[in-house]
């Protein structure tokens, strides 16, 4: 069997800032991100942040229909903007959600994100020294656009699909805030879903695409979905750490070298073998920027459809496996 885990570790950012503690958290974070792919993080110091915008959340999503269609992602070319209940698609299937990305909150989004982007910044070097590798070693992989998303999730129809299996696309890492509803989960090395359970005030953090990428494919895009609630409305709150969308996966191998050798290795054969396919890493896209325009297309095929209609015809054409 893999090494692999069958609940979320958890890494305590106030450790990490603790002379005293800071080298044991590393060492968990280590085995969090190389082994495991998934951690919880605690006491990073934004608890009320993330408390105060859950709070607002239901009352966002109340706005009357024709103020979340003023601003539906199908006016948007870069795909931002509200997306109704089944009008997005993972694995193929439609999910149970919605999601706008900011009506009449301006300020609220705001200032999440410039919380949430320091803090990502600051674990990006983190990351690198639990490595040991010099702390800005990703900075030049960083990019320009970091996403943020409020999503909303209907109760449903026992077993039904909140958002399908799915990595996350444009990024480094994500730092994912649920509400105490549950219904996230993850995937292990030995193929299981293994359930996070909401820890209050804690950010679920993943690895996206871009890092997989960025690591010669070494540390896998960490693949997690939802199920729909039954009885009571789910929120949550993703944070997509974004990456440079210009590299190709030839700069990359150059670049990668380095940080490869550093990487634990481990056995993930059974993973694969239900896994769903990283974009980032096929040969069929230029850059990491076509292979997200892919991701976003498929996911939102009104909106591909709209914009993008030769790419749509082409890149559903296309099998990744
Ligand atoms: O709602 C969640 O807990 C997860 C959301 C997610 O995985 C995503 O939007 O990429
Ligand atoms: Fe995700």
């Amino acid at each position: 069997m893999a090494e692999t885990f069958s609940s979320v570790p958890k890494v305590d950012y106030a450790r990490l800032q603790d002379k005293a503690t800071r080298q044991e958290e590393l060492d968990k974070l280590q085995n969090a991100i190389f082994v495991v792919g998934f951690l919880y993080l605690t006491n990073t110091g934004l608890e009320g942040l993330i408390r105060h915008t859950h709070d607002q959340l239901p009352q966002l999503f109340n706005l009357s229909a024709d103020v979340k269609e003023d601003c539906n992602m199908i006016h948007s070319a870069s795909f931002l903007g509200y997306t109704r209940l089944g009008a997005e698609t993972t694995a193929s299937q439609t999910d149970l959600r919605e999601y706008p990305k900011s009506p009449g909150v301006q300020n609220l989004v705001e200032q999440y994100i410039s919380h949430i982007d320091r803090l990502a910044q600051d674990f990006v070097h983190l990351v690198a020294e639990c490595l040991s590798l010099p702390v800005d070693t990703f900075d030049n992989f960083k990019g320009k656009m970091s996403r943020l998303k409020f999503v909303k999730y209907p109760p449903s129809a026992p077993g039904s699909q909140g958002v399908g299996p799915h990595k996350d696309s444009a990024g480094l890492f994500t730092f994912l805030s649920q509400d105490n509803t549950g219904g996230l989960q993850v995937l292990n090395k030995n193929g299981q879903w293994i359930d996070v359970p909401p820890i209050e005030g804690s950010l679920v953090v993943n690895i996206q695409q871009g890092f997989e990428a960025i690591t010669g494919g070494v540390c896998a895009a960490t693949t997690h979905r939802v199920i729909a609630p039954t009885s009571q409305t789910r929120y949550s709150i993703p944070f997509f750490l974004g990456v440079r969308l210009d590299l190709t996966l030839s700069q990359l191998e150059e670049s990668a070298a380095h940080i490869v050798h550093r990487i634990p290795a481990s056995d993930d054969r059974k993973k694969r073998a239900i896994d769903v396919p990283s974009e980032f890493l096929s040969p069929l896209y230029s850059c990491f920027g076509e292979a997200h325009l892919r991701n976003r297309i498929l996911s939102h095929p009104d909106v591909g459809r709209h914009w993008y209609p030769e790419l749509f015809e082409r890149y559903s054409k296309q099998n990744l496996r």
